[in-house]
């Protein structure tokens, strides 16, 4: 693969391995959850996740989707307990969607797609920064959430009402002051499996958490995250949507519930 990754005909998910051969390794993401099969584990604690709104530093279109940056050089947005031991910082939190409501997600459950999801996004502090952490098995703990139609969600509202300031790939803006906590479901119960990033460079550096509950979100919600575009200022407009990579093998992986 020539040019740079997406999610295209010519340089989606399907070609990613040319570039990374590890998006064919042993713990790939994201998955099919069948709760069903899912362990109950006792001894996972509650998720316990201390957000600073003032840690909130920017808003960017990175090309693939857009992020919102937090100051994290201090353990001041934090996630511990769930599955991972010792203390990792919030990153970065951004989402994925589709062209219509009837996908969008990365993991699904029992087969299904949800129309989004939501990635935050923590590094181990036992590293000293995030691209180190990227690197080692136990570096990052990415908690997802699923968006389902309903409800507008007033939640989201100040961060979809950001996107007319980073409708092309590059541009971002100022984003201070924004509880990331908001945006999570009433329930903190989830699934867990070790896996990776869902972008290339894939690496196998991820616990997930994924919540069972979702957040809502309207149609009329869904169709402001398709007005950003993958391309650049001046280049002939491609829509941002369908930014997801498909399931892939679970290859032996236990997924654990932490609920019954
Ligand atoms: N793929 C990623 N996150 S994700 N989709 O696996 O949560 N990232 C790539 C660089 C920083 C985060
Ligand atoms: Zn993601």
């Amino acid at each position: 693969m020539s040019h740079g990754w997406g999610y295209g005909p010519t340089n989606g998910p399907d070609k990613w391995a040319d570039d990374y051969p590890v998006a064919n390794g042993p713990r790939q993401s994201p998955i099919n959850i069948v709760p069903k099969e899912a362990l109950y584990d006792s001894a996972l604690k509650p998720l316990k996740l201390k957000y600073d709104a003032s840690n909130a530093k920017g808003i960017l279109n990175n090309g693939h989707s857009f992020q919102v940056d937090f100051v994290d050089d201090i353990d001041s947005s934090t996630l511990t307990g769930g599955p991972i031991s010792g203390t990792y910082r919030l990153r970065q939190f951004h989402f994925h969607w589709g062209a219509s409501n009837d996908r969008g997600s990365e993991h699904t459950v029992n087969g299904i797609k949800f129309p989004c999801e939501l990635h935050l996004v923590h590094w181990n502090t036992k590293y000293p920064s995030f691209g180190e952490a990227a690197s080692q098995p136990d570096g990052l703990a990415v908690v997802g959430v699923f968006l389902k139609i309903g409800a507008a969600n007033p939640r989201l509202q100040k961060v979809l009402d950001a996107l007319d300031a980073i409708r092309t790939k590059g541009k971002q803006t100022t984003f201070p002051n924004f509880d990331a906590k908001t945006l999570l479901p009433t329930s903190l119960d989830y699934w867990t499996y070790d896996g990776s990033l869902t972008t290339p460079p894939l690496l196998e550096s991820v616990t997930w958490i994924v919540l069972k509950e979702p957040i809502s979100v309207s149609p009329a919600q869904m169709d402001k995250f398709r007005s950003l575009l993958f391309t650049g200022e001046g280049d002939a407009p491609c829509c941002m949507v369908d930014n997801y990579r498909p399931p892939q093998p679970l290859k032996g992986r236990l997924v654990r519930a932490s609920f019954k």
